[in-house]
């Protein structure tokens, strides 16, 4: 059974972002991520996490100033020194919250510009290098650009190609099943050939990005098929309830209390 990680960014947003915690436990998960937790203190997530039995799956390194359009800094060479300071930040949350993997987003910047290619191979080793002397995983998340215009890692390809070349045990692939059903298709196929390198999975409708039992993808399927292919991480329910999350949970309903 997939081990579902309810997003607490964009789900249980009817709660405060510390209390959704609790909403996500009452409902059933048993393990959460969210993009970002560095508006709280470290100790503060922990707590939620601890109080309300909860793994912490994933979450995002800082990506620069989210507020000003930024996303990620990975393939801006002009700030590798403040990309290296939000890893040492990101760190400090990972510790506390005992969270595994950690995504690291690529920027807005052009996929074919040498300089952002360069940056970015540069910032994707270094940095999973130093999460891995830490003992995490890092994960490079394909984004398409109809929800990110101008995301620099808008091809799966180019994640798999980078990801074989480093060749770094702890650097793997966020498949994300929204983005690559909009930026390739072809989703069955894809996870089967791509499993080995696989570190974390997310899922939400297409094209709406609702609950995943509804539109396009038939996602029972592609849940069962995680199961054949022996994939043992987090599902990351990253989608934007239709209405209130908790009317939303009845695909949940068959999975909820038997997903690890
Ligand atoms: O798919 C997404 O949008 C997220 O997983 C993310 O990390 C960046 O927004
Ligand atoms: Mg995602």
């Amino acid at each position: 059974m997939p081990n579902f990680a309810a997003n607490l960014t964009m789900m249980f947003t009817e709660w405060s972002f510390l209390d959704r915690f609790a909403a996500a436990a009452d409902a059933g998960f048993s393990a959460v991520e969210f993009l970002f937790p560095y508006e709280h203190p470290p100790e503060a997530v922990a707590a939620q996490l601890q109080r309300n039995g909860l793994t912490q799956a994933l979450f995002n390194l800082p990506p620069g100033d989210w507020g000003k359009g930024e996303r990620g800094l990975a393939a801006l060479p002009s700030r590798f020194s403040e990309l290296q300071a939000g890893v040492e930040t990101a760190l400090i949350y990972a510790e506390a919250t005992g969270c595994r993997s950690l995504h690291l987003m690529a920027g807005i910047a052009e996929a074919g510009d040498a300089r952002a290619s360069a940056a970015y191979r540069e910032a994707v080793a270094w940095t999973a290098e130093r999460v891995g002397a830490a003992g995490r995983t890092l994960v490079l998340e394909p984004i398409n650009r109809r929800d990110m215009p101008g995301y620099f890692l808008n091809d799966f390809a180019l994640a798999e190609d980078l990801i074989a070349a480093l060749a770094l045990p702890n650097l793997k692939l966020q498949f994300d099943i929204y983005h690559r059903a909009i930026m390739h298709g072809d989703v069955t196929m894809a996870l089967r050939r791509l499993m080995p390198t696989i570190g974390h999975i997310q899922i939400a409708s297409v094209p709406s990005r609702h609950e995943p039992d509804a539109e396009e993808l038939n996602y029972p399927f592609l849940l069962a098929e995680l199961d054949r292919l022996g994939y043992e991480g987090f599902v990351g329910c990253e989608y934007r309830p239709a209405g209130a999350t908790i009317d939303g949970l009845g695909w949940f309903k068959p999975y909820r209390g038997i997903s690890a």
